[in-house]
Parts: C-alpha cells; sequence; structure tokens
C-alpha cells in the first residue's frame, strides 16, 4: 500500500537539493541520522540489496527508481560487501511485508541496524527527471527544513580501505591478484568459481609487491568516486601491462584508459541499472548489462592512446570495452559479474582465464 508508515514512523524527513527543490517524504531506515550525497538514481528493478552494500555507491544517495523496495527482504550471501556502501536511500514505498523464503531481516531493519536514513513517499519519477535535466546533484537529508546551500557541502567519496587476503583450494590454480578499489564480492566469487585462487590486495601496493605474488592474471575493480583521484596507481598500471593479463571492470576501466594515457569525464547522470544495452564493435552482438558508474572514458581521447575501443553503449554511444591490441589486456565499463543483473557479460570471466591460458598458464 502506498504511504505506508514504518516502524511508527510519523516522521518528516527532508531531502534539499543542490539546485534548491525539496521534497518532504516520511522518515525511514535509522530516522535520527542526517546525511550529505551525491544523489543518484537507479533504474534496477530488483537488486536493492546488491546495489546498497556495492562499494561503488560509497557516500552516494541512491533513488530507486522502481516504486516498491523492500518486498523480498534481505538475504545472506547477497551483499557485495559487509556493510550498506550507501549514504542514504530514497524510495516510492518501502515495505516490510515480505514474500522470500530465504529472508532473515526486512529492509528497515537493515538500515536501521547500520544507521542508514531513508525517505519515503517521493515522487521518485519527478526526482529522476530532475536528476537527469540538471544532472547528478549534492543533495542531504535532514529532519528539518534547510537552504540549498548547506547541501553543497557533500564530500566527494573517499577511496575505499581494503585488506589483503587470499582465497585458495590449496590445488595449484591459476592465480588471480584482484586490485580492490572498493571490489564487489561477486566478482572474486565469479573467479573462484572457476576454480581461481584470488588474492586481493590494496591500491597501495607497488608493481613489486603483486610480482612478488607471481599471478598467472591481474584484475582491476569497481570502486567509488572519480577515476582521476587514483593517479597514484597509473604507473602500477603501466608496468603491470607490460607483464600480465590484465581485466579492468567499471572503475578497473577507467584506470585502464587513464593509465593508457585516454581521458575520462563526468557524465550528466551516469548509468545505474540492469538494462543497459551495449554493441560489442568485434562480433557486433548486442547484449544487455548491468551498470553503475557517473564517469566515463572519452571515446575520442582513445584514439590517441594505444588502446582499442571495443564496445558502445547502444543509447548514448559512450565507450564501454578496451583492449590492447596484440597484449592479453582488456576492459570493461560494466559488471559482468551481475549482482544483481542479467548474465549475458558472464563468459568474460571465461575470456579472461584463456588469455591466462595463453599467457603461460600457471606462474
Ligand atoms: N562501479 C564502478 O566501478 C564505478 C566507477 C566510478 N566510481 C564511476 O562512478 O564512474
Amino acid at each position: 500500500m502506498l504511504g505506508t508508515k514504518l516502524g511508527g514512523s510519523e516522521m518528516k524527513k527532508y531531502l534539499t537539493l543542490e539546485n534548491g527543490d525539496v521534497f518532504v517524504g516520511e522518515a525511514c531506515g535509522d530516522l535520527a541520522a542526517e546525511i550529505k550525497g551525491e544523489l543518484v538514481f537507479t533504474t534496477n528493478m530488483t537488486g536493492y540489496q546488491e546495489n546498497l552494500t556495492d562499494p561503488s555507491y560509497k557516500d552516494q544517495i541512491i533513488t530507486f527508481t522502481y516504486p516498491l523496495i523492500g518486498n523480498y527482504g534481505i538475504s545472506l550471501g547477497t551483499s557485495q560487501s559487509d556493510q550498506i556502501q550507501a549514504s542514504a536511500v530514497v524510495v516510492r514505498e518501502m515495505t516490510d511485508d515480505v514474500f522470500h523464503y530465504q529472508s532473515v531481516i526486512t529492509l528497515d531493519a537493515f538500515l536501521k541496524q547500520q544507521h542508514i536514513p531513508a525517505i519515503s513517499g517521493i515522487d521518485t519519477r519527478q526526482l529522476t527527471k530532475i536528476i537527469r535535466q540538471y544532472g547528478t546533484m549534492k543533495a542531504s537529508l535532514t529532519n528539518q527544513p534547510v537552504k540549498a546551500t548547506e547541501t553543497e557541502a557533500a564530500h566527494e567519496a573517499e577511496i575505499v580501505k581494503s585488506a589483503t587476503r587470499s582465497v585458495t583450494d590449496g590445488k595449484e590454480n591459476e592465480h588471480v591478484v584482484v586490485v580492490d578499489f572498493g571490489v564487489k564480492s561477486n566478482i572474486v566469487q565469479s573467479l573462484q568459481q572457476r576454480g581461481i585462487d584470488v588474492t586481493v590486495v590494496t591500491p597501495e601496493s607497488t608493481f613489486e609487491d603483486i610480482s612478488a605474488l607471481h599471478p598467472s592474471g591481474i584484475l582491476l575493480s569497481n570502486g567509488p568516486g572519480d577515476p582521476q583521484d587514483y593517479g597514484d596507481f597509473l604507473p602500477v598500471i603501466q608496468k603491470l601491462q607490460d607483464h600480465f593479463p590484465i581485466f579492468g571492470i567499471c572503475l578497473g576501466h577507467q584506470l585502464l584508459a587513464l593509465a593508457n594515457g585516454a581521458t575520462t569525464y563526468k557524465m550528466t547522470f551516469g548509468h545505474r541499472g540492469s538494462n543497459h544495452p551495449i554493441k560489442d564493435l568485434i562480433t557486433g552482438e548486442i547484449y544487455m548489462t548491468a551498470q553503475n558508474h557517473g564517469y566515463a572514458v572519452d571515446i575520442d581521447s582513445v584514439k590517441s592512446s594505444p588502446l582499442e575501443v571495443t564496445a558502445i553503449e547502444v543509447n548514448d554511444k559512450t565507450c564501454e570495452g578496451l583492449q590492447y591490441p596484440g597484449r592479453p589486456v582488456f576492459s570493461v565499463q560494466y559488471h559482468p559479474e551481475a549482482a544483481p543483473g542479467p548474465h549475458d557479460a558472464k563468459p568474460l570471466f571465461d575470456k579472461f582465464i584463456d588469455l591466462m591460458h595463453v599467457n603461460g598458464g600457471v606462474h
């Protein structure tokens, strides 16, 4: 039922946009919490748990365009990291009327547990049209009305801090080193499911640190924020690509581009959803992909780099894939691990493994 109040909340919440627009709704999730962040929207119809826990959404306020969120609760093994990464949630309606046999907790309880505020009863269609017109904006979620100028101080996403960890099964397998800029757990699982040993390392790692692990291949992960803030790691990529197969996903794709002299820019409102068609320029095939990014590789800038564009988004023709001709090095802007999302792009993990075999097998 629209307008259902959760947790007995009669509290109002104010969503104030940088352009001065104010939306008033009902507080849910953590009722007291007030936050600032970058306001984005996703068109995903399912997968709110994966989105909320995806480190690429760190410090962002996620608007779900799908009008009913929470109806299958929260289940074990679905989260993409160990906590909610988004700073707040905007919905038309959040329900705790859960129909899902694996659900262990409601979405509202999950948000409360992790002190994440949410606002419901919002005309998310109107809000999304505003974001599409003015672009991604800073916004605040407060318990009292505020002036729009006060929302401008929202900080940029911080780089995710990670720790080195290994996942092996004791056999002599291919070994992938994942550089963790905020990796989604399904990327690591997608490698493990294919019998790959995985070592996850921090972006502070040097070329020597990574080489000492004797990787068969390197995966550059997804992550939050502006790719241009990761300049320190670009020289490491420049060396790695001379020695190892590389697969870049989302932020990893953007960093591969920057490391090779191409440029990135901030998109007006980004691509966030599970229905982004991309055209593979090598095979001519179109597939549906899951996406979550606010920056893109400038397709023209690739021409003066050693890289080649391998895929474009069908709707806006932005750069969706790159490869380094003659080397086992490639990247995609979309998410082949598909959590949530269509599985059309999953074979890219197999392509990466084939490239590792060709490049000399187990190291
Ligand atoms: N999912 C990602 O890796 C996102 C990359 C980058 N933070 C962007 O928004 O474009």
